[in-house]
């Protein structure tokens, strides 16, 4: 085993939030514009406070967002209502561009999110936040507004909980970072490579192709490091960041997504729409399977779009 620390190669591109004042973010914006995306599925009970804290501290005081677009991903509850009354500019995802057709999922509503939104950078952020504070924004920012090399920044955090400060959640975990290792070693420094919040260049992200569930992150990734070289991707560490959990097999249904991603991304490819995951409940006899068709529709770049 290596000695603790940085992973060789990441060092230079390894940032904390507190290495850029506002003042100097500001400086160096100029007339760049933000927009800051939110993609949310039934967060009626915690998007509220993620946009109106991002409208009154970044948006409305550091004049460092431009605007804050919620993407409504097929929500059943109050989400629409309660980011709207918030200060968002909300859309959802099915009415953006329906010539474009539409599928369930947060990389789809971070694909559509293009056509309604108008920064030169976007920045993406989790409405499911729990514990959480606006310099995450301004952190993402940081590579991007001073190193015109960077096309992708990554937040990195603590996650309290048992298993460790820095161990990433179950998918992370078991899943991300051993793909990571075996199919792209070069990716191997990023601390968190599932995190949701994460920003991007306009131009570069419409040139990437986007998996409409929950790959979108891990696609992103090694879709920028083989077109522009690791060189372009920096990471940030945002202090810490607690969110809500999802039930371990719904986790599954994540995992395969970033799997069939990864796959279609390294010697093998893949072509079906969904795969079909078996898992297994408690039933009246035991044990009973339950299969799942996961969806892994993956989107066009959109700069290629009409
Ligand atoms: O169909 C969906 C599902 C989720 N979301 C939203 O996406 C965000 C993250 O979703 P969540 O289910 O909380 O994901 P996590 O279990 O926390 O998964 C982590 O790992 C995923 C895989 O990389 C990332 O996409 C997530 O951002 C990251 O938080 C939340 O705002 C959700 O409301 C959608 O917009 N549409
Ligand atoms: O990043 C992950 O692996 C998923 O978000 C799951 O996280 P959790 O195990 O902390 O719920």
């Amino acid at each position: 085993m290596s000695e603790p620390g940085v992973v060789e190669g990441w060092d230079a591109r390894t940032y904390a939030w507190r290495d850029w004042s506002l003042d100097d973010l500001r400086a160096a914006k100029g007339r760049t514009t933000v927009s800051l995306v939110v993609p949310a599925r039934n967060e009626e009970a915690t998007v509220g406070a993620v946009v109106a804290r991002c409208r009154e501290v970044l948006l409305e005081t550091a004049d460092l967002v431009d605007e804050i677009v919620v993407i409504d991903s097929d929500s059943t509850d109050g989400t629409y209502a309660v980011a709207a009354d918030a200060g968002a500019t909300v859309h959802r995802a099915a009415e953006i561009r329906p010539d474009l057709g539409s599928h369930r999922g947060k990389g789809e509503a971070m694909w559509k999110s293009q056509f309604v939104t108008r920064g030169d950078l976007t920045v993406f952020m989790d409405a499911d936040l729990l514990d959480w504070d606006t310099h995450f924004v301004p952190g993402l920012l940081g590579p991007l507004l001073t190193d015109p090399q960077v096309q992708l920044v990554k937040g990195f955090y603590e996650r309290p909980g048992a298993e460790g400060p820095y161990e990433g959640g179950r998918v992370t975990e078991l899943v991300a970072r051993p793909l990571v290792a075996l199919l792209f070693p070069p990716l191997a420094g990023l601390v968190q490579p599932l995190a949701g919040e994460w920003a991007v260049r306009r131009e570069h992200f419409a040139r990437l192709s986007v998996p409409t569930g929950y790959a979108v992150e891990l696609a992103a990734l090694v879709d920028t490091w083989r077109t522009r070289g690791v060189d372009a991707i920096a990471q940030v560490d945002l202090g810490r960041r607690s969110h809500s959990h999802q039930p371990l097999l719904d986790l599954g249904a994540m995992a395969t997504q970033i799997l069939t991603a990864a796959w279609a991304r390294s010697t093998h490819s893949h072509h079906a729409d969904a795969v079909a995951l078996t898992q297994f409940l408690p039933g009246a006899d035991g044990v009973a399977a339950h299969v799942v068709e996961v969806p892994v529709v993956e989107r066009p770049p959109a700069a290629g779009c009409p």
